[in-house]
């Protein structure tokens, strides 16, 4: 047996190299210069996460559930319920949003809230939804038309109606004829609360409108859990489980056709530009910089006409911000702005139409579109290097016109090792692009990882969305983050879809980490918090201007959770 001695000095060098390990940390300045509020509060957070970690994700004897675990299990298990530490990572000020895709980002069930309100709105399918069957086969769209636009009577449910025929949005609705379709193992759809502040009656029909029938009521609802399925990832019961990355982007990309007629109408657009950023502002949100994917020309007119433009999509997104900011009269930050984005897999001539009606946007609106992206499943569509010679001319062209928009590409958003879609790190870093979105394959890079750490880009990571799209199993497996961040390269979490992945805001992404990393603390998450306004692609006076704020909003966050926990020290 080792002496005591040698025991004592292999201790003390685990401690030393514990210690020097710590130091290369995201969260050592923050923990290394605590307040006495600060330290006593991070005590007391460590403690009740390690209590909650045992009490709901180690319960004994149950093996299918543990801290981190995949989202939807999680959810299964109670995320999203209050609890302790649940509670005050809702509660606490997460500074900047900088990666999360406008169209998949406010709760759906507001935008089938206004649909309802939408006498206009049309349905159609490009199968008879004449069996249970056909209705998950099918590919469902919904359009504003305009008035007296030809819209067919035939019941969409029945055998006379002729596929691709647009009914009436309120009739297909309530004349639904399918049970009610319920989530995962028979949860209600409808029980879970949605993520915004109800306006109008439960049915959707404004307070002193006619109520309709129950039979009509009921049918109503199952229909809406119906078109709420085809907006989200959420399993259900009436579909095959998804059990590969390919899978869930083919579900993934029809969620989108599905919200598209239902965004693109501008009286909604603009309801859901507000919506976005007090839901936000609820998560503890206060400023996000959203990829808005300008592929299609046109949304439509409030009267029914289908040629709103692009400008005008920007236009009626400021009158919201701005709608939004003043109501805000607590004095509170509360900001948004746009990354323009358009799909990859586009060829050359039209990225040049869409990088110049980038650079015309950025003109008109100067203040309000900050950087340019390509979006869409990285795997299978086309690489960075396709689009070079293009994104080469843009920086040249801006350079010119005395412009500032900068990439924000996303890259590396795979498990590919040396494929195209890995390889789009090296195009992006070299494209100088300020952050990378999603960054999955960058920490097996030692170069490039050294890279971007040192010229300060950030790594949006999305651990919810790369769960679910196939890219980890869970959080604790993720191939990039814990690797980056305990390196102290940038890392910003976000939520890229929330509305279609149900982690609604950023607590669920932050909640996921902290229980599922004992190294992880109340600080590490201030840390991230408030170093993602560092790279929000504002002016410093507005980012002193958002560090001030969430300096302020951090200490009352102190001083309600020592007021809340604070007993736990003396227990
Ligand atoms: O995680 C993602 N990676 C790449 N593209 C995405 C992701 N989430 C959404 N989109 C893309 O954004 C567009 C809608 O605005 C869709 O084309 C979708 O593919």
């Amino acid at each position: 047996m080792a002496s005591q001695s040698a025991t004592d000095a292999h201790t003390q060098a685990v401690a030393a190299l514990k210690a020097q390990e710590a130091a290369l940390r995201y969260d050592h300045a923050a923990l290394s210069n605590m307040s006495s509020d600060e330290e006593r509060a991070n005590t007391i957070f460590t403690r009740l996460r390690d209590a909650e970690v045992t009490s709901q994700w180690a319960k004994d004897g149950d093996l299918t559930n543990f801290a981190g675990m995949d989202f939807y299990g999680a959810r299964k298990n109670g995320l999203g319920s209050p609890s302790e530490v649940w509670n005050a990572v809702r509660r606490m000020p997460k500074g900047a949003l900088l990666h999360c895709h406008f169209d998949g980002t406010v709760d759906t069930k507001f935008l089938l809230e206004h649909a309802k309100k939408t006498k206009k709105m049309a349905m159609k399918a490009d199968v008879r939804l004449s069996t249970a069957d056909a209705l998950w086969k099918a590919t469902v769209e919904f359009l504003v038309l305009p008035e007296g636009a030809e819209r067919s009577t035939k019941s969409i449910y029945t055998e006379e109606y002729v596929p691709g025929e647009w009914v009436s949005f309120e009739e297909a609705r309530e004349s639904f004829p399918y049970p009610h379709p319920y989530e995962m193992d028979g949860t209600d759809a409808e029980h879970h609360m949605p993520n915004f502040v109800s306006t109008s009656a439960p049915n959707g029909r404004l307070n002193g409108d006619k109520a309709p029938s129950n039979v009509a009521q009921d049918k109503g609802q199952a229909f809406d859990a119906y078109a709420h399925a085809l907006m989200t990832l959420t399993p259900h019961q009436a579909l095959p489980a998804i059990t590969n990355s390919k899978q869930a982007w083919a579900k993934f990309q029809s969620t989108f056709g599905v919200i598209a007629g239902l965004i693109g109408y501008e009286p909604t657009l603009k309801a859901y530009t507000k919506e976005l950023l007090r839901s936000h502002a609820r998560d503890g949100i206060s400023y996000t910089e959203t990829r808005i994917n300008f592929l299609t020309d046109f949304m439509v007119r409030a009267d029914g006409t289908p040629n709103l433009d692009h400008s005008e999509w920007v236009r009626i997104f400021i009158e919201a911000v701005n709608e939004v900011k003043a109501d805000f009269t607590d004095g509170s930050f509360v900001d948004a702005k746009i990354i323009y984005t358009t799909v990859r897999f586009i060829d050359n001539e039209k990225l040049r139409w869409y990088l110049e009606d980038c650079i015309m946007l950025k003109k008109l609106y100067p203040e309000w579109i900050v950087g340019f992206d390509l979006v869409g499943h990285e795997d299978p569509l086309l690489p960075l290097k396709v689009y070079i010679p293009e994104l080469l001319r843009f920086q040249q062209r801006c350079k010119e016109e005395g412009l500032s928009i900068p990439f924000v590409f996303h890259a590396g958003e795979t498990l590919e090792d040396g494929a195209d879609a890995d390889l789009n790190l090296y195009d992006a870093i070299l494209l100088d692009t300020k952050r990378i979105g999603h960054g999955v394959s960058l920490a097996r890079h030692p170069l490039l990882t050294d890279m971007v750490k040192e010229k300060d880009i950030c790594i949006e990571i999305c651990p919810i969305s790369n769960q679910i799209l196939g890219y980890t199993a869970s959080i604790c497996s993720h191939p990039s983050l814990l690797a980056l961040l305990n390196r102290n390269v940038p890392v910003a979490l976000s939520s890229d879809d929330p509305s279609i992945f149900e982690n609604f805001g950023l607590s669920y992404d932050f909640y996921q980490l902290i229980i599922s990393s004992q190294s992880t603390s109340l600080m590490s998450l201030a840390t991230l918090a408030r170093r993602s306004i560092r790279y929000t692609l504002v002016d410093d006076k507005t980012k002193e201007i958002m560090f001030a704020d969430w300096d302020r909003r951090w200490n009352e966050f102190i001083a309600w959770f020592l007021k809340e926990y604070g007993h736990v020290l003396k227990q």
